[in-house]
């Protein structure tokens, strides 16, 4: 089978960069953890009509784990990633962490406002300064024109492009939407460890937040409806980390739906975290 042309160094990384820029050739970075499924390939896709040329990163990036989180058993399957994608992509960075984060690394990007407040943060607390190091670092490292993120990290692509504009990286930021299952349940690496009926209670998730976003377009009160949407998950089995209504690009919060609102949920079914939004 084909495998994608792959490098694992900085310095590989940035002479494939730098062929292609000097043909003229546009770039796009999509940046993963690799174990790659369906909404993965559909930012690639959405890079490859922004760009010449497109590098897919995949790190499991160890300083937006918790200690109590799920790194060592994150899912690890870079030879079927590299054969995704074939024929999608030009290449994929590899790096160790030993590349990334050499010894004496003492450097972090630390982030203040709305978008990094609450939310994922206040239970993920370490998350994005590990986040936004190593995407700062990966767009430093490959220097593209473009980078894509997916919208079901929405606070995670909303902290990027903040951390982007703030700190003069250059490329644009573009967000692209969530690709789910035909039940409704967002596309997520973490899906895999879900039991059957973990599975089954999952899509729970997806229509909790449609059915929030129509009792507020409704004209609803946001308190009762996330109370009542708190509850729903409650009763489907789920322990509920947060159901909120943010400001869809500042993520301040908000009550009503003077601006364009994003209703966010993270909420646990067993072991197993799911996050999910939508617009509203
Ligand atoms: N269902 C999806 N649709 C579109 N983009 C997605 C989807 N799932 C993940 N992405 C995006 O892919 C990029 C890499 O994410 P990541 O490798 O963490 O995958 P993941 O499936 O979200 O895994 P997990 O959340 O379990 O870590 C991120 O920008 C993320 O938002
Ligand atoms: C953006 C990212 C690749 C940084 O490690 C990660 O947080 C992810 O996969 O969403
Ligand atoms: N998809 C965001 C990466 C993480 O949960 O660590």
């Amino acid at each position: 089978m084909d495998r994608v042309a792959t490098v694992d160094t900085v310095k590989g990384l940035r002479e494939a960069v730098a062929s292609w820029r000097g043909a003229g050739e546009r770039v796009a970075l999509v940046p993963t953890m690799g174990a790659l499924h369906v909404g993965h390939l559909s930012l690639v896709e959405r890079a490859r009509a922004l760009a010449d040329r497109v590098v897919v990163s995949i790190f499991v990036n160890p300083t937006q784990f918790a200690p109590n989180e799920d790194f060592s058993k994150y899912p690890r399957t870079l030879d079927d990633d590299r054969a995704k994608l074939a024929g999608l992509a030009e290449l994929a960075y590899t790096p160790l962490v030993e590349e990334m984060y050499p010894p004496g690394f003492a450097t972090t990007v630390s982030l203040a406002g709305p978008a990094a407040a609450g939310l994922e943060d206040a239970f993920r607390p370490t998350h994005f300064a590990g986040v936004a190091t190593v995407v700062a670092k990966l767009l430093l490292q490959a220097l593209p024109d473009v980078a894509v993120f997916g919208e079901k990290d929405y606070q995670q692509l909303k902290v990027i492009a903040r951390m982007a504009r703030d700190l003069d990286l250059t490329a644009e930021i573009i967000g692209a939407p969530t690709v789910r299952e035909a039940d409704g349940l967002a596309l997520s690496s973490r899906n895999r460890y879900l039991s059957d009926e973990e599975r089954a209670l999952a899509p729970t998730l997806h229509r909790t937040l449609q059915d929030g976003a129509a009792r507020l377009r409704a004209g609803e009160d946001a308190g009762a409806v996330v109370t009542a949407g708190e509850d729903a998950l409650a009763a489907a089995g789920f322990a509920v980390d947060y159901l909120a209504l943010r400001d869809a690009e500042t993520l301040a919060p908000v009550s009503d739906l003077a601006a364009p609102a994003r209703l966010l949920v993270a909420a646990r079914l067993g072991a197993t975290r799911l996050i999910d939004n939508i617009a509203v």
